[in-house]
C-alpha cells in the first residue's frame, strides 16, 4: 500500500487537480436561456442592484459566498510559505464549507508587500462575497489586519486560526475538564504558542471561566512574563508575574497543555511532571506538539487531542468555521461578535454529551463513540453539527443586534445543510 504522502499527492492530483470546482445552478442549454442569463436578461438584475443595492442578494450567489483568503504567512504549522502553497489548504477550506455547510467558497490567495496593502486588496474585493474567512495570516499582523478588515467590510471577517480554533478549544476543553473532574477556574494552563491561535484560544478560555493568571504562555523565548521588554502588544496581555522561565518550569503541576507552536516540542519527561489526569491538546498541524501514541504510552491517566482526523478527538477549527458562517450568512450578521462565538461553544460541547447516530460511526470508523476520554468532542462528520451551531448562533446574532434577517423558518427542520 502506498504510503500516506504519496496517498495525498494522487488524491490532490487527480481525478482533476484540485480539490473544488465550479457548479452552474440555473438552465443554460439554449439561446432563450443564455438570453437570460447573459445578454441581455442579465441587464435586468444590473438595473434593479444599481437601484437597490441590497437586491444584489436576490439576484446573485454573494448570500451564500465566502472568500476564503490567505498570504500563506503561517500555512498550518509549516511556516510562511507564501501565497502559492497555501493554496492546497485554502482550496481544502473551500472543500469544508462546501461539504459541511453548503457553503460555496473561493478561495483567494495574496502576494503584498505591506499589511496596509493586504488589507486595500481584501477590503475592495469584500463586497463580492457574503462573508469573509481569513487563513493562515501569521502573527501580529493577523491582529491589526482582521481589525481593520472588520471596520472596514459591511460582512462578517473571521480569522478561522484565531477564532475558529478558540471556539473549538474552548468546547473541547469545558468537556475534557468534566471528564478528569477539574474545575475550569482552578485550572493551571501551559499554552506553549503566543500567535493568532494561542493569543485567541486563551482569551476566549477566559470569558468561558478560565483565570488569566493561571495561564503561562510560551513563545520562541519561553515564558511570557512581566519582565520581558520584547513583548509585542498582544503577548503582553498573558505576561505573567513569575520566576517561571521555561515550558519544564511552567508545565511542572499544570493541568492542561495547549499546543498550537510546532511539532514534537513536548517531551514524555515533561508530560511525567503535569498534575494527575492532564489534558494535552497537541494541536499543532500536521505534526503534533507530542504525538498522541507516546504520550499515551508515558502516562494513562491523561486526555490528548490533536488537529489531526487521523486519531481521536480532533480539535480543530473544522467543526466551528463552516457552521458559525451557516449561521452568520443565513440572518445576514454584519458581524460575527463574541456572543455568537460563545454560542458555538456551547453547542458544539453539548453535541458530544448525545449520542452518536450510526452514520457517524461508519464515517469514523469506530464501533462506538461515548462523551469520555476518547470522545471529548463531535466529529466532523457530524451533521448534527450544522443544524446545531448555526441555529445557535443566528440565535446569538438576533439577540446581540448584528442580524439583517429574521430567524429562519427552515431551520426547524433537522438537517440545515439540506434545505439552504
Ligand atoms: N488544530 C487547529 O485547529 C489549529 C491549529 N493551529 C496550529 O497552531 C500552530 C500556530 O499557528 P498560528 O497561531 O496560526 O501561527 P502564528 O505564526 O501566528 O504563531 C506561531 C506561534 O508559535 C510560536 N512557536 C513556534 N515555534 C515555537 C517553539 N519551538 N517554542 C515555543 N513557541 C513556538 C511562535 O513564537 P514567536 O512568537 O516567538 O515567533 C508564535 O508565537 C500551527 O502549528 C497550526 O497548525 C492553528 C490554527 C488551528
Ligand atoms: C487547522 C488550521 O487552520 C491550521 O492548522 O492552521
Ligand atoms: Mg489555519
Amino acid at each position: 500500500m502506498k504510503d500516506l504522502r504519496q496517498q495525498a499527492l494522487d488524491y490532490h492530483a487527480s481525478p482533476t487537480p484540485g480539490k473544488i470546482a465550479i457548479a452552474i445552478t440555473t438552465p443554460a442549454e439554449t439561446s432563450r436561456d443564455l438570453a437570460l442569463a447573459y445578454s441581455p436578461g442579465v441587464a435586468e438584475p444590473c438595473r434593479e442592484i444599481a437601484q437597490n443595492p441590497d437586491d444584489v442578494y436576490k439576484y446573485t450567489s454573494k448570500g451564500n459566498t465566502v472568500a476564503v483568503i490567505s498570504n500563506g504567512s503561517a500555512v498550518l504549522g509549516l511556516g510562511n510559505l507564501g501565497p502559492m502553497a497555501s493554496k492546497p489548504v485554502m482550496e481544502g477550506k473551500a472543500l469544508l464549507f462546501k461539504r459541511f455547510a453548503n457553503i460555496d467558497s473561493f478561495d483567494i490567495e495574496v502576494k503584498h508587500k505591506t499589511t496596509d496593502e493586504f488589507i486595500n486588496t481584501v477590503a475592495n474585493i469584500a463586497d463580492s462575497f457574503g462573508g469573509i474567512n481569513l487563513e493562515d495570516i501569521k502573527a501580529p499582523e493577523c491582529f491589526a489586519i482582521e481589525k481593520a478588515l472588520i471596520e472596514r467590510c459591511k460582512i462578517p471577517v473571521f480569522h478561522d486560526d484565531q477564532h475558529g480554533t478558540a471556539i473549538v478549544t474552548a468546547a473541547g476543553l469545558i468537556n475534557a475538564l468534566e471528564i478528569q473532574g477539574k474545575d475550569i477556574a482552578q485550572a493551571k494552563i501551559v499554552c506553549l504558542g503566543a500567535g493568532a491561535a494561542a493569543i485567541a484560544c486563551m482569551e476566549l478560555l477566559i470569558k468561558c471561566g478560565v483565570q488569566r493568571e493561571k495561564i503561562y504562555m510560551l513563545d520562541t523565548k519561553g515564558v511570557i512574563h512581566t519582565r520581558r521588554d520584547d513583548l509585542n502588544e498582544y503577548k503582553k496581555l498573558f505576561a505573567n508575574n513569575t520566576d517561571k522561565r521555561t515550558l519544564s518550569d511552567a508545565i511542572d503541576g499544570a493541568d492542561v497543555f495547549v499546543g498550537v507552536s510546532g511539532p514534537n516540542l513536548l517531551s514524555p519527561e515533561l508530560l511525567n511532571t503535569m498534575a494527575d489526569k492532564p489534558i494535552i491538546f497537541a494541536c499543532s498541524n500536521p505534526d503534533p506538539e507530542i504525538k498522541p501514541e507516546l504520550a499515551l504510552a508515558t502516562r494513562d491517566d491523561l486526555i490528548i487531542a490533536t488537529g489531526r482526523s487521523d486519531y481521536p478527538n480532533q480539535v480543530n477549527n473544522v467543526l466551528c468555521f463552516p457552521f458559525i458562517f451557516r449561521g452568520a450568512l443565513d440572518v445576514r450578521a454584519r458581524v460575527i461578535n463574541d456572543e455568537m462565538k460563545i454560542a458555538a461553544v456551547n453547542a458544539i460541547s453539548q453535541l458530544a454529551r448525545e449520542s452518536v447516530p450510526a452514520e457517524v460511526l461508519a464515517a469514523s470508523g469506530d464501533d462506538e463513540l461515548v462523551f469520555g476520554r476518547e470522545y471529548i468532542i463531535p466529529k466532523p462528520m457530524d451533521p448534527r453539527l450544522c443544524s446545531s451551531i448555526a441555529s445557535a448562533v443566528a440565535q446569538a446574532a438576533i439577540d446581540s443586534g448584528v442580524a439583517g434577517l429574521p430567524y429562519p423558518s427552515n431551520y426547524h427542520n433537522s438537517l440545515i445543510t439540506e434545505i439552504t
